[in-house]
């Protein structure tokens, strides 16, 4: 594991706050790799020495038994649970590690709740959430698309926002991207996506690139939604009947940021990816991209940075990170889930909760 402390944030953001950054971390799915990924990252090197208090949201006994259970496997290192503070919140249901059903998303679900009560009566600065199933939240009764929905409507915002942000161990630069539409069906796509939907889009990701990482004079680059960007209408209207309009309208609204005409989406990937493993070429990327559904944005994420990606919800009345992947029920309780994005997500959670604090 190679990881980078910090930097995400330009140097122009960095908090003058002393006060001490209080970070909730919720386990997620117990049947999941959660409780693995949370220990082994509360006890790595990375995490030591932060001027940070963490508070993990789970069940005592499960953090307890994976403690148990991979303590002696492979010299793993992890915390023990006796060692840090938890909030205990005992579901009394029974979990089957490596599947996520009923139970696991009933308990998966009571976790992030109480962090986010907890957060919003001002307990906590930022929350770090371990993979929930999203299916396993379904059978609970719970009707969410994700976690980020259920963060958004209890803090009683409706802009907001999923970015992903990734710092290269290569070169240093940061590959940020947001997802225009998330978790809907690939045929709703182009019904959801409208430009009064990419304009807010936009708008959020210029101002959170402002706000959490002190970019004055953001490059964004924007994906096209058809086959090489539409080809003049040929391959698809979208492109030319309303975003590149709206792209044009946006430029004179915001003469200070740089934003690119629809880019067609299969080579809009080439330059972060030169970006992200050849520092003579880091230049090339930019300060973030617009995606416009979840795989056109995460495959390229998934590809580059899997073992490190960030995922962020921006437009929130605090702080909200969690690792990229999701709960890995097919390793649980081996003993080989990889935290490092996990690691990430608590170092950027921290970093943007103090640039917050020293803004405020
Ligand atoms: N942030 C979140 O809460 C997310 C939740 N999910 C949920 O996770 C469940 C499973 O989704 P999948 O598509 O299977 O994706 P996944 O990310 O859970 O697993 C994909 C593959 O990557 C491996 N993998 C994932 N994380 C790993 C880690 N830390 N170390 C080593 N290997 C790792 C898994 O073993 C599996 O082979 C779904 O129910 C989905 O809803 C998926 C993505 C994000
Ligand atoms: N693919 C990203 C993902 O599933 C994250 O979902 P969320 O639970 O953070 O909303």
């Amino acid at each position: 594991m190679n990881i980078l402390r910090n930097d995400y944030t330009s140097s122009r953001s960095k908090s003058q706050s002393n006060s001490r950054a209080r970070i909730a971390l919720t386990i997620g799915d117990p049947a999941g790799i959660g409780t693995e990924i949370i220990l082994k990252s509360l006890a790595d090197r990375h995490l030591l020495g932060l001027d940070t208090t963490f508070t993990v949201f789970g069940d005592r006994r499960y953090l307890g038994e994976t403690y148990d259970l991979l303590r002696n496997h492979n010299n793993l290192l992890m915390a023990d649970p006796d060692s840090i503070e938890i909030v205990d919140i005992c579901t009394n249901e029974e979990i089957s590690l490596g599947i996520g059903n009923r139970a696991s998303g009933a308990a998966s679900f009571a976790y992030l709740d109480a962090a986010i009560a907890q957060t919003l009566s001002g307990n906590f600065d930022a929350i770090v959430t371990a993979p929930i199933a999203k299916s396993a939240w379904k059978q609970a009764g719970h009707d969410y698309a994700g976690q980020t929905e259920l963060l958004a409507e209890r803090s009683q915002v409706d802009d907001f926002g999923m970015l992903f942000v990734g710092k290269s161990p290569h070169t240093d630069w940061v590959f940020r991207t947001l997802l225009a539409t998330v978790h809907i069906p690939l045929s709703e796509v182009t019904k959801q996506l409208t430009p009064e939907l990419i304009e807010q889009k936009l708008e959020l990701l210029r101002r959170s690139l402002l706000q959490d990482f002190g970019i004055t004079n953001p490059r964004i680059a924007i994906s096209g939604i058809n086959p090489h960007s539409g080809e003049q209408g040929q391959l698809g209207r979208e492109e030319r009947d309303w975003l590149q309009p709206l792209i044009d309208r946006y430029r004179q609204q915001h003469p200070n940021a740089q934003v690119t005409n629809p880019i067609p989406p299969d080579t809009m990937w080439i330059n972060p990816a030169k970006a992200w493993s050849d520092r003579d070429r880091a230049h090339l990327g930019y300060d973030a991209y617009l995606a416009m559904y979840h795989d056109q944005g995460l495959i390229p994420v998934k590809l580059l940075a899997f073992d490190r990606a960030v995922n962020t919800t921006i437009g929130l009345p605090f702080v909200r990170t969690s690792p990229d992947h999701g709960t890995a029920f097919d390793i649980s309780g081996k003993g080989i889930a990889d935290p490092a994005s996990t690691i990430e997500a608590i170092l950027l959670a921290v970093e943007l909760a103090n640039v917050r604090k020293g803004n405020s």
